[in-house]
């Protein structure tokens, strides 16, 4: 059987954690596209050169040229700027939608049939441009945050309780700003609900209300202390887990930023939702039923995304 082939559009933080999880991971033969000359290239030749030493033999090549992504099936896009202290991932609007359009029509041109994971911020406005662009179907482009921020969630939650992270599952919805939705009635360790924890005695509402604060400026907590840029070791890993899924048909229950048509009350928006994926791409959204607060929550973070959606609209007329 032929390799699968990746390609990931952007070369910078992200985009080289990637390639070296995919590598390791031997998921395919590796595609690193960027529109800098020689970034590509050279991170290429050196994840090449970690093969002898860990004895992967995939083949990884760097471009500037799209026609290089030709008949991908995976592609995962970072292309554009993230933010530096100081900043919102909303300010990052007006510049990586630009990089949305042309990432869109590369995609559209030379590998109409991948599924596309798309991370760029502000995510759910960037995934949602990017299709729009691309003109892939809906089922083939999703957005990666909710795997990351569930897997804050889950790390803080293995903290305060002392116990392994392989214990813990969370959930979080909505859009990836600061108004998304860690879902406590449905996150667990070893299958117990935190709230049943709290009534145990093994935390408190408040303790439990500081995770959720820190859960949403997660991004922003990672920005801060490393000045340059975001966090990339967690975003990359998630996207990975998104890719697998895909690639193996596994058909995981993934918080994904994914387009609704009516679900949860939404229609005609991306936002963070549990999906499965699969060899179809996004097979299922699954509606969890969810109390007065978090609905009230997750409307408030719906209406951040249509907010951004407008503005969009207001750049690149194309999109109205
Ligand atoms: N969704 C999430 O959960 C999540 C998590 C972390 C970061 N992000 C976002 O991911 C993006 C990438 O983050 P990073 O840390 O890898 O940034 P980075 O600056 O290290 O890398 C971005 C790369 O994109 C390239 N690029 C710019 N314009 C391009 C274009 N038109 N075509 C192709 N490549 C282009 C740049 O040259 C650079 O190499 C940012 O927007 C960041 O905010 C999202
Ligand atoms: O916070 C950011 O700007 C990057 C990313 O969205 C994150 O959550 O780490």
């Amino acid at each position: 059987m032929a390799r699968k082939k990746i390609a990931l559009i952007g070369a910078g933080n992200i985009g080289g954690t990637l390639a070296h999880l995919a590598a390791l991971k031997g998921l395919g033969d590796i595609v690193l596209f960027d529109v800098v000359e020689g970034v590509p290239q050279g991170k290429a030749l050196d994840l090449s050169q970690c093969g002898p030493v860990e004895g992967f033999d995939a083949a990884i090549t760097g471009s500037n040229d799209y026609m290089d992504i030709a008949g991908a099936d995976v592609i995962i896009v970072t292309a554009g700027v993230a933010r530096k202290p100081g900043m919102s991932r909303d300010d990052l609007l007006g510049i990586n939608l630009k990089v949305m359009k042309a990432v869109g029509e590369g995609i559209a041109a030379n590998a109409p049939d991948a599924f596309v994971i798309c991370i760029t911020n502000p995510l759910d406005a960037m995934v949602w441009a990017l299709r729009e662009f691309s003109g892939l179907p809906h089922s083939k482009v999703v957005g990666m945050a909710g795997v990351l921020d569930s897997a804050r969630f889950s790390t803080f939650l293995a903290w305060e309780f002392g116990v392994s992270v392989k214990e813990v599952n969370s959930f979080v919805l909505g859009g990836h700003g600061d108004t998304m939705v860690p879902v406590v009635e449905y996150s667990t360790v070893a299958g117990i609900p935190i709230p049943d924890l709290i009534k145990m005695g093994r935390s408190t509402q408040e303790r439990i209300d500081a995770i959720v604060a820190r859960t949403r400026s997660g991004g922003g907590e990672i920005v801060g202390l490393l000045k340059t840029g975001s966090a990339f070791y967690a975003p990359a890993t998630s996207a990975i887990a998104m890719a697998e899924s895909y690639l193996y048909d596994q058909k995981r229950l993934l918080p994904c930023a994914v387009h609704l048509t009516g679900q949860y009350g939404v229609d005609d928006l991306y936002v963070g939702v549990p999906a499965v994926i699969g060899k179809d791409g996004v097979e299922q959204v699954v509606e969890i039923a969810l109390d007065d607060a978090a609905k009230a929550n997750f409307q408030v973070s719906v209406d951040a995304v249509k907010e951004l959606l407008v503005a969009c609209k207001g750049i690149d007329s194309s999109l109205a």
